[in-house]
């Protein structure tokens, strides 16, 4: 429920612990990280286009930090921890900076920040009670850019590039408001920096401008605010609201005072735009409150921060402190969680699935978490909005969500984010609990929740539209029937025409309308020759597998794998139809032989003999397969397959066949294919790579053998 973004959890490798990598592992490790990070830098970066999560980039960099402490004499001339973002793009002319523009350390634990604390007295040999302060200030999550002043006036703008040479950007800088052309009273030179970043509400105007003009999305508005700033026509960038905030300056002919702070004041006095949120901390404790008080505004700034700064307020100390390679020794950013955000919850609404489940959907006010905007989270399904889990358990301390709370968003990898806990100190009087609805929002059915069952269902069943609808989404799903031209967005349409209500109607589409395509042409997105691709597409359809078609049905618990089970266990559609009449009593031969489907639970034999006696739904499918060949299913080849009944692991990389063509091929000879390696694994095939799952393999004794090894096993060598 992110919103579309594209970006992956990055490359997943078998692991094994840094402390266990060979000498010769490890080196293969730098160089494969060593290009895995370029890439991300350069995508981030350079086409301000981020493949993978910042999480999984700083996983991987923390990974390649660790392999080099173990190993320094290792370390590659080009190691991403001696580098700062991403050489210039060419296009734009270059700027040497005269004073390089670095990164920060980071600090993720309170533990880290008291680190940060000692580290620096060491430095400088200060006594733990000596008095010693601290600038803390919202970390701005833009991207940074140094502005060049000689005698008051604007002369040159530049990114930071890979610190030492960055983008010359100019024009571009001129046309942002925040960013004054000229300046009374500066030194002679003076180069301020800063962030470029873009508001929430801003980002989400030129999303919606750019979607209407079917361009690029951004992410984030941090890509967007670079992608922007970064153009090569100053005339977009002028189009674009950017906003600058003025946090630290490079060459100057004269100091601007003598501590941080004096500095933001004087940069804040010359006519730049400086945090609010910046103050003056004693010592650790007071940064970390500072911290908590910054993390709880974060959701109502109106743009992107991702943590907080830490300086040495005495710039005659930050002189002395200096810098290491990529980051000065007297400042720290302490980031905020990846995954977690406050937010407010604006509505709850109610969902219908395939299946009759109302879900409820949180909409909140849009927050970045680990670089993705959310607006909406799942919510599960009323208990765990009123504070309990599927067992009845109490969670979060038995508090419930109501409609305004300030709440918390959870998102991690590849899960839906969610709403993992609520702020009681921010909701507002007299807000009375959310009453989960008992009855349908699409169709004004009951929705009843069944004994054991966490989820209320929708009991209309097909005079549901959206049961209907989503049945037909599944219908053309890419693992179902897939039909080209025929996605989510035209059954919607078609539904809402009352020109397909099930399955069935789209194979008499064209026999309805067809002499009609005027009538498609008229309609929105439709013209004679998409319509006639369209009845191509579903022509070439009414030939379909039976597992296919199982699975497209959408009958609850039947899945992907298990309709392909099925459909091998029963060879064809009429068997299968025969079989299923024949267990409609839950009882007898035919009833026992489903469940003796490996991969095929009660609960799912259950639900399928009982799609198939229910009439409207049997109805339904038997006018569907009128239309239909469906092909016969292979049997698996079990006779004399040396692998029958056998459970087999892939793992590494293969070098014949894709890891899909190695399953299907696997399954078709009877074997089960698993994916990590247990007690019951029968045979592990290890390609090069092949990490934890084969060190477990043999821990467990469990027979491994390489790609050939199989290929000549199963007689395909
Ligand atoms: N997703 C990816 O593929 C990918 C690739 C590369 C980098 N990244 C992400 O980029 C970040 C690393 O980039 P980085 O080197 O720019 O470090 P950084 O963003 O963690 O910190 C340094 C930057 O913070 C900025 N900043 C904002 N407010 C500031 C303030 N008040 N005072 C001082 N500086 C301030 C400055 O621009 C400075 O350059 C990480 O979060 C990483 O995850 C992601
Ligand atoms: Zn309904």
């Amino acid at each position: 429920m992110a919103a579309a973004s594209g970006i992956s959890e990055g490359p997943m490798t078998d692991k094994l612990a840094v402390e266990d990598l060979t000498e010769s592992e490890a080196q293969a490790e730098l160089g494969r990280l060593a290009a895995l990070l370029a890439a991300a830098n350069r995508a981030y970066h350079t086409e301000d286009a981020p493949e993978i999560t910042d999480a999984a980039y700083d996983a991987l960099k923390a990974r390649n930090a660790a392999i080099e402490a173990r190993f320094p004499e290792l370390k590659r001339d080009d190691s991403a921890s001696d580098q700062v973002g991403a050489a210039p793009l060419d296009g734009f002319a270059k700027v040497a900076h005269s004073i390089r523009m670095l990164s920060l350390g980071n600090a993720f634990e309170p533990e880290d920040v008291a680190e940060f604390d000692s580290r620096i007295r060491r430095y400088l040999g200060l006594p733990d009670d000596a008095p010693l302060a601290y600038t803390a200030e919202p970390k701005i999550d833009g991207l940074s850019l140094s502005l060049r002043y000689v005698q008051g006036r604007l002369v040159q703008a530049a990114t930071r590039g890979d610190g030492e040479v960055g983008e010359n950007v100019t024009a571009n800088a001129r046309t942002i408001t925040d960013i004054p052309e000229s300046l009374t009273g500066a030194p002679e030179i003076l180069e301020v920096r800063g962030e470029v970043y873009m508001s929430h509400a801003d980002f989400a105007a030129l999303n919606a401008r750019q979607a209407e003009k079917s361009d690029k999305q951004f992410a984030n508005p941090r890509n967007a605010a670079a992608g922007s700033l970064r153009q090569l026509d100053a005339k977009i960038t002028a189009a674009r609201p950017l906003l600058f905030f003025a946090y630290s300056w490079g060459e100057v002919s004269a100091p601007l005072a003598e501590t941080q702070m004096g500095a933001i004041a004087r940069l804040k006095a010359l006519g730049f735009q400086t945090n609010p949120l910046t103050v003056l901390c004693d010592g650790v404790e007071a940064l970390l409150e500072h911290y908590a008080r910054i993390e709880q505004a974060r959701a109502t700034l109106g743009y992107d921060i991702d943590g907080v700064v830490y300086k040495v307020d005495d710039l005659g100390l930050q002189a002395r402190l200096g810098f290491r390679s990529t980051t000065p020794r007297w400042a720290i950013a302490h980031k905020f969680p990846a995954e977690l955000a406050w937010t407010r919850l604006e509505a709850i609404d109610i969902q219908v699935g395939r299946t009759g489940a109302l879900s409820p959907v949180a909409r909140l006010t849009p927050v970045t978490v680990g670089g993705v905007v959310v607006s909406n989270a799942t919510l599960h399904n009323e208990d765990y909005i009123a504070g309990r889990d599927s067992k009845g358990e109490v969670i979060r301390g038995g508090k419930d969500i109501r409609v305004g709370d300030w709440v918390q968003v959870y998102r991690a990898g590849d899960v839906i984010p969610k709403v993992a806990d609520v702020d009681l100190s921010k909701r507002a009087e007299g807000v009375a609990p959310y009453v989960f609805p008992a009855t349908c929002p699409e169709c004004g059915s009951d929705a009843v929740r069944e004994e054991g069952d966490a989820v209320r269902r929708c009991v209309g069943g097909l005079i549901c539209p959206a049961q209907a609808v989503e049945k037909l989404k599944h219908f053309v799903s890419r693992a179902a029937f897939d039909i080209e031209g025929l996605g989510a967005k035209q059954v919607e349409q078609f539904y809402r025409y009352g020109w397909i209500k099930e399955p069935a109607d789209i194979f008499t589409l064209q026999e309805r309308y067809g002499s009609g395509l005027q009538q498609l042409k008229n309609r929105e997105g439709w013209g004679e020759k998409s319509a006639k691709n369209l009845f191509e597409a579903i022509e070439e359809k009414r030939k379909i597998p039976f597992g296919r078609l199982l699975f497209a049905l959408g009958i609850r618990h039947v899945g992907e794998q298990a309709s392909t089970l099925i459909a091998r266990n029963y060879g064809t559609w009429d068997d299968f139809i025969a079989a299923m009449d024949g267990a409609k009593d839950y009882e007898g031969p035919e009833w026992e032989r489903l469940l003796g489907i490996d991969g095929v639970g009660t609960v799912m034999a259950r639900a399928l003999v009982g799609a198939f006696a229910e009439p409207h739904e049997r109805g339904s499918i038997d006018r569907l397969t009128e239309y239909l060949t469906v092909q016969e299913a292979a049997r698996p080849r079990t006779d004399g397959s040396p692998v029958a009944g056998k459970t087999v692991v892939f793992t590494g990389s293969l070098e014949k066949m894709t890891r899909a063509e190695a399953k299907a091929r696997a399954e078709g000879l009877g074997a089960k294919v698993a994916g990590s390696v247990s007690a019951k694994t029968d045979l592990l095939v290890a390609g090069p790579g092949a990490g934890s799952k084969a060190k477990k393999a043999q821990d467990l004794g469990i027979e491994t053998i390489d790609e050939d090894g199989w290929l000549t096993l199963i007689g395909d060598a």
